[in-house]
């Protein structure tokens, strides 16, 4: 890539190069899945490469174990590390409790489970993905092939039983076929537009014969690392709050972003 990022690439890169300063030497690191994960990943990669930074990489999906390898990190799987000190991912929402919608690039059941096997996760977004309530976003949810249209009218009915607005759930294509994840599922993106009681929900779907995982994220995420267009960062804690806020000059002084 050349030539000048847009402002939410700037964001994205801002939030994932303040979220790489988490990361110390020997650590066993969660390596999430998305646009915004992808600079986590090469930031990363930068650290290996010119600081000597020491790190496991878990990756998250293939696309991510991808990149990882190719910029340097090493990476080895979950039941090798059995236990991670840090996950960083991105989201598609965030609220004010840190809850999460996630799943956007379908890689929800690898993300929930490397974080939640993780002693803490710190989510990069731009401001954009702060939301008051959860469910613009259509909310990905995850199922087996077998009888998927089954599993569809079972969540539509368990929807309506609960008296869910807006209930449809739509298939997610990859062109004319199926959206295939990592582990051979489908995704069934739900259009709720506002999600009333989101860890009742997740309870509720995770129920359903047929579904492997919701994209919920309940009580996962410990940080939230904000980016801006113009270089500002936030880092919001779960229990303290806003801990920083300040800008990174990042035009003048990172060689990725000149680089890419
Ligand atoms: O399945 C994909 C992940 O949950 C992503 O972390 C999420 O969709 C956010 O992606 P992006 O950083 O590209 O907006």
């Amino acid at each position: 890539m050349t030539g000048e990022l847009s402002p939410i690439d700037k964001a994205k890169f801002v939030a994932a190069k303040r979220a790489a300063e988490f990361v110390e030497d020997g650590m066993r690191v969660g390596l999430g899945t998305g646009s915004t994960a992808a600079w986590l990943v090469r930031c990363l990669g930068e650290m290996v490469e010119q600081d000597g930074l020491k790190i496991l990489g878990v990756p998250t999906s293939t696309r991510t174990a991808q990149l990882a390898r190719e910029v340097g990190i090493k990476v080895i799987s979950l039941d090798e590390a059995r236990w991670l000190d840090l996950t960083i991912d991105g989201a598609d929402e965030f609220d004010a409790d840190l809850s999460l919608i996630k799943g956007g690039g379908g890689a929800l059941l690898q993300e929930k489970i490397v974080a939640t096997a993780s002693d803490q996760m710190v989510v990069i977004a731009d401001a954009a993905k702060e939301v008051e309530h959860l469910g613009s976003f259509p909310l990905p949810i995850e199922v087996i092939p077998f009888g998927w249209q089954t599993t569809q009218a079972l969540i539509e009915e368990t929807l309506v039983s609960m008296d869910v607005m807006g209930r449809q759930a739509s298939l997610r294509m990859n062109g004319s076929v199926p959206f295939v994840t990592d582990e051979g599922n489908h995704i069934l993106d739900l259009h709720l537009g506002r999600i009333g009681n989101p860890r009742q929900l997740a309870m509720v779907i995770n129920q359903i014969p047929g579904v492997v995982e919701n994209g919920l994220f309940i009580d996962i995420c410990d940080k939230v690392v904000i980016g801006y267009g113009d270089g500002r960062v936030e880092t919001r804690d779960i229990n303290e709050g806003t801990v920083s806020e300040d800008r990174l000059d990042f035009v003048e002084t990172d060689n990725l972003f000149r680089d890419i």
